[in-house]
């Protein structure tokens, strides 16, 4: 495959190289791969087996330079499941290409990994999202892809997926309704609700008029992150579950003089810690009640 131009960063080749050098150097065959968002490293914690790598080491995979993202892929068990974790994902507003961004997916389905798990902090656009409640990803819009900003824009490798993929069951059903039982079961069904992402590039929080806009398209919570991974993911056939915790709720008037920052999400992130990972465990040692892949 020639990419040219404006096109995709990551070859197939470039993909395979990280992964065969991952792959030499562990015995781990991981099946789940979850994505650790702003602050939630620490939902790596519980993984028994431990193997990790900084991702400085791994070739072509690029480092984390964003506050609250550790910067390792963690190898290892939960509960008798083999998992990989991303201490730390990738932004566009840090500077990288979508395709750059989306290489470790890509990575992971060479791997071998079935289903992902990408978690995020997000600030809270429905009013009746409370700071620190669990949304379970139900859909997305892609705010930066209607723009061009989109990690499949290139030529298509079919060795990864089509050209032209379906997104309307990103997030699969089965998954999420699998995350809500258990969050009922858990005693959590107050604050663990369902709800639209939106991603914004970032890197700054939105303004009022902006906030208000994404509420009417539909956005129940917005972010600078995810979507790329979970489009390209879709692309390559893994499952997708999707869990954000808002971490802060977005002004939509001018009268809330609450102003969001970093710090602050990063400090709601640590406060939810526990139970966030109840459900993510939980989760992935119950999921092989799910088999199905959906697919349009
Ligand atoms: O989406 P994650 O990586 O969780 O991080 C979220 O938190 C950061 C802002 O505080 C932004 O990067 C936003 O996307
Ligand atoms: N864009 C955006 N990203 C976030 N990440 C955590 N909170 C927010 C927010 O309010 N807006």
């Amino acid at each position: 495959m020639h990419s040219k131009g404006n096109s995709c960063c990551c070859s197939f080749d470039e993909c395979k190289l990280g992964t065969e050098w991952l792959l030499s150097r562990t015995r781990h065959r991981p099946k789940i791969a979850v994505i650790c968002g702003s602050g939630l490293g620490f939902l790596a914690e519980s993984i028994s087996n431990k193997q990790a790598f900084r991702y400085e080491d791994i070739p072509n995979f690029p480092v984390s330079t964003v506050p609250g993202h550790d910067g390792q892929l963690v190898f290892g068990y939960i509960n008798d499941k083999p998992c990989v974790f991303m201490q730390g994902r990738f932004h566009l507003y840090e500077g990288y290409s979508l395709c750059k961004v989306t290489l470790p997916v890509r990575m992971f389905k060479l791997m071998g990994v079935e289903m992902i798990i990408v978690t995020n902090a997000s600030g809270g656009l429905c009013q009746d999202f409370k700071v620190g409640d669990i949304m379970v990803i139900k859909d997305h819009i892609n705010l930066p892809g209607f723009a061009g900003q989109h990690p499949l824009c290139g030529p298509n490798d079919e060795r990864f997926g089509i050209r032209f993929p379906c997104m309307s069951d990103a997030y699969s059903k089965d998954l999420r309704k699998l995350a809500l039982d258990i969050s009922t079961e858990l005693g959590y069904s107050d604050f663990v609700r369902e709800g639209v992402y939106c991603m914004v590039s970032g890197p700054n929080f939105e303004t009022v008029a902006e906030a208000r806009m994404l509420h009417i398209l539909g956005s129940d919570s917005v972010g600078m992150s995810t979507i790329p991974e979970v489009t390209v993911a879709k692309h390559c056939g893994l499952r997708v579950l999707g869990l954000s915790l808002i971490t802060n709720k977005v002004p939509l008037d001018y009268s809330n003089e609450e102003k969001v920052n970093h710090e602050e999400v990063l400090h709601i992130s640590k406060m939810r810690a526990e139970m966030l990972q109840n459900v993510l465990n939980t989760f992935i040692a119950r999921s092989d009640q799910v088999e199905t892949i959906n697919s349009c």
